[in-house]
């Protein structure tokens, strides 16, 4: 609670600097939630004491300055900022206002609000002539180069009047991942959050910086002619001339932006209407919205609700800072501040350290978050971070939780620096310190003979049921388990005696090891865990050579396709460390060659397959072998299909089948020609 004028305008300088970073410099010194309380304290305040209200306060502007480097741009007509409601009531509080205003019946139309940077395009005689960022909303920052780099921006459309279309520039969360990821690795400051990449993006003087991010527009609405007239550039009779126009032609906002999409613009995951008198279908709208959001590969911020009458635009009118006939209706926060407690430090199978922050468990979009990547110690030492701080966290869909954040501001003085360590913390032994990466070089240290055993028994490589992290530990732990050739010495007697373990249980895995004999090479080769070679190469590796791969002088292994000198000098140095390890294993698993003449001669090879109806074994199994015995298997059945392999219950594709007459096989006849029947 602001309490006098004193506090208020401390408050109100708070605010300035904190839009100053957010808006100018696209590197916020706080979440959006603390910036948002403080704003209300400061309208409130100003509500109660409006003779008071600084001029220059954020409540009474559109965004903030543009940057001194950058040609400034006068738009056309005003851009604006939004009012936002953060729940049923306040929303509904909202409708009940635009609709005593209108004084009529109105509709709404609905679209996503995206977190990205506003831009405006200006379109004459069909042409892209100036783009600009909303700036203070009167002028922006013109970065026509930049935004002619971004591919969803048309540079010509079909309408030829003056025409300013706006909407958002933004990032795809995966992108943003990726572009943070590189920073890392150039040592350069990471993006706090998908908006400030965009913004950061898009404000660049060099627009071949731009050009190299990907960039995505998404139009959401029109300036010029139907906003509030901002310059001079057209006369007031020819802009009221456009407006009542373009009004009687299209009389709705669905309508306009269905004809801008219908101009080449990008179209947003979803949009639709409601009517005003229908406020359980805004609601749904809303929860739909959420329900997808992670999915979508943008970031959302909430759901925009606009009065879909053109006409009554200018009759709702304005507030200094945004229009009073359209809201956002906002999502749950995707930042949340928190405090950093700890890092623990997890050793891999390689033997890299990997920093992970321990949180002060915090509720973002519906799940606790308590732990957070911190990439490596280079980063950690960028970014200044210590124990103790107050951090900013991010979680939302592709996104994995991160600190983006450290708030500096908060520092009490008992913060504790993270060392960069010197010895792995698993094992005690000297690491190898290459900058980004810190590594333990000690083969036998647990953490990484426990993570091979993990790795190797997981889905990919042997595939054995039962063998999790918990119960790789416990092995190792009691001495069992030390070396993955171990793993074939394991005794239902020895099992049972751990804890957790029944007689059930201890049968069961050891089932499960024998079940890996004879398992087919390319598993055999991955679970090696040879760096930079995973299941794909492995399969490459045992098609070409067979299991004798490490017999193979290391050369011959250039002519695989797709291995360069990487792949093979990885192979070769653990070849060299580990052929004796290699040879015993194959010795106790035995792994199978794939047959590459057999497949030749089934006859199912080089034939078009599709399979339907319900099958004695899972279909997925059904489909590995038809494809190792050279079969191509799809989903649809067409008049290139050679057969329909049916079993239970077969469905429409057995009609579509006998309709195009391709040959209909039962699931019997299959088994008995592969000879298994
Ligand atoms: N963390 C900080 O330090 C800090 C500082 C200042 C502002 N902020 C945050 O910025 C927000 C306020 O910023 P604002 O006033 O620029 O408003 P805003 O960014 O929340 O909303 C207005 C903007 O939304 C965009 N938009 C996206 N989809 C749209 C759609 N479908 N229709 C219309 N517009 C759409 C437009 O670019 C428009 O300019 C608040 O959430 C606030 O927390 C944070
Ligand atoms: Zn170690």
């Amino acid at each position: 609670m602001i309490k006098n004028h004193e506090e208020y305008k401390k408050a109100v300088e708070t605010l300035k600097k904190w839009a100053y970073y957010y808006y100018v410099l696209d590197n916020p010194l706080v979440t959006d939630e603390e910036y948002d309380k403080l704003y209300k304290e400061v309208e409130k305040y100003e509500e109660a004491h409006p003779d008071e209200i600084d001029p220059s306060s954020p409540t009474q502007r559109v965004g903030d300055v543009v940057l001194e480097e950058f040609k400034k741009a006068r738009h056309i007509t005003k851009m604006w900022s939004m009012e936002d409601v953060f729940d049923e009531n306040e929303f509904k509080d909202w409708v009940n206002r635009v609709k005593r205003l209108a004084n009529e019946h109105i509709t709404f139309y609905i679209e996503p609000k995206f977190d990205g940077a506003s831009l405006n395009l200006v379109y004459k005689d069909g042409k892209l002539i100036r783009a600009e960022t909303r700036g203070d909303g009167e002028i922006g920052e013109d970065v026509t180069l930049n935004a002619k780099t971004i591919n969803s921006i048309p540079l010509e459309i079909d309408y030829k009047g003056l025409i300013e279309i706006r909407g958002e520039v933004v990032i795809k969360k995966k992108d943003f991942e990726k572009l943070n990821e590189e920073r890392v690795k150039k040592g350069e400051p990471t993006f706090a959050n998908p908006r400030n990449a965009a913004a950061g993006s898009l404000r660049q003087l060099d627009p071949k910086i731009t050009a190299s991010r990907p960039l995505i527009f998404y139009p959401w609405g029109v300036g010029y002619p139907i906003e509030v007239l901002n310059s001079d550039e057209v006369s007031k009779e020819q802009y009221e001339n456009d407006k009542k126009r373009f009004i009687e032609e299209f009389k709705k906002y669905k309508n306009v932006m269905d004809y801008v999409y219908s101009l080449g613009f990008k179209e947003p995951p979803k949009r639709g209407e409601c009517d005003s008198e229908d406020i359980e279908c805004v609601l749904k709208k809303y929860h739909e919205f959420i329900e997808i959001r992670d999915d979508i590969p943008v970031m959302l911020d909430g759901m925009v609700v606009k009065v879909n009458e053109l006409h009554l635009l200018e009759k709702l009118g304005y507030t200094t800072k945004y229009p009073r006939w359209m809201v956002a209706y906002k999502f749950p926060a995707v930042e949340k501040e928190t405090i950093l407690e700890d890092v623990v430090v997890q050793v891999g199978r390689t033997g890299v350290l990997t920093p992970v922050a321990v949180l002060k468990p915090v509720e973002i979009g519906g799940v606790i978050v308590e732990r957070a990547t911190l990439h490596n110690f280079d980063e950690i030492e960028r970014m200044d971070i210590r124990i103790g701080d107050h951090v900013i966290v991010i979680r939302s869909g592709d996104v994995i939780p991160k600190i983006t954040k450290v708030l500096y501001h908060k520092r009490t003085g008992n913060e504790k620096p993270i060392p960069r360590p010197t010895h792995c913390p698993v094992c005690g032994a000297e690491v190898l310190d290459e900058g980004a990466i810190i590594k333990c070089q000690n083969l036998s240290c647990p953490a990484r003979v426990v993570n091979t055993i993990i790795y190797a028994a997981s889905k990919n490589c042997l595939d054995i049921e039962g063998l999790g992290e918990s119960v790789a530990k416990l092995l190792y732990e009691r001495g069992l388990v030390r070396d993955i050739t171990d793993l074939f010495k394991l005794k239902v007697e020895d099992l049972e005696k751990l804890p957790g373990f029944a007689r059930k249980k201890a049968e069961n895995l050891v089932k499960a090891i024998e079940k890996v004999k004879g398992i087919e090479c390319w598993r055999f080769v991955n679970a090696l865990g040879i760096e930079h070679i995973g299941e794909v190469a492995s399969k490459k590796i045992c098609e070409t050579f067979g299991i004798d791969f490490y017999k193979h002088d290391p050369e011959e292994f250039y002519k695989i396709e797709g291995f360069g000198p990487e792949m093979v000098k990885s192979i070769a140095e653990y070849v060299k460390v580990n052929r004796e390890k290699i040879e015993k294993l194959i010795e106790l698993i035995q792994p199978t060659n794939p047959k590459k003449e057999e497949v030749e001669n089934s006859p199912f090879s080089g034939k078009t397959v599709v399979l339907t109806g319900t099958m004695k074994k899972p279909r997925s199994e059904i489909k590995e072998l038809l494809e190792h015995l050279g079969a191509h298997v799809t989903n649809s059945v067409s008049k290139k299909t050679d057969f329909v392999i049916y079993g239970e219950d077969p469905g429409s594709k057995y009609e579509k089948a006998q309709k195009l007459g391709v040959t209909l096989l039962p699931e019997e006849e299959m088994w008995k020609m592969i000879g298994e029947g």
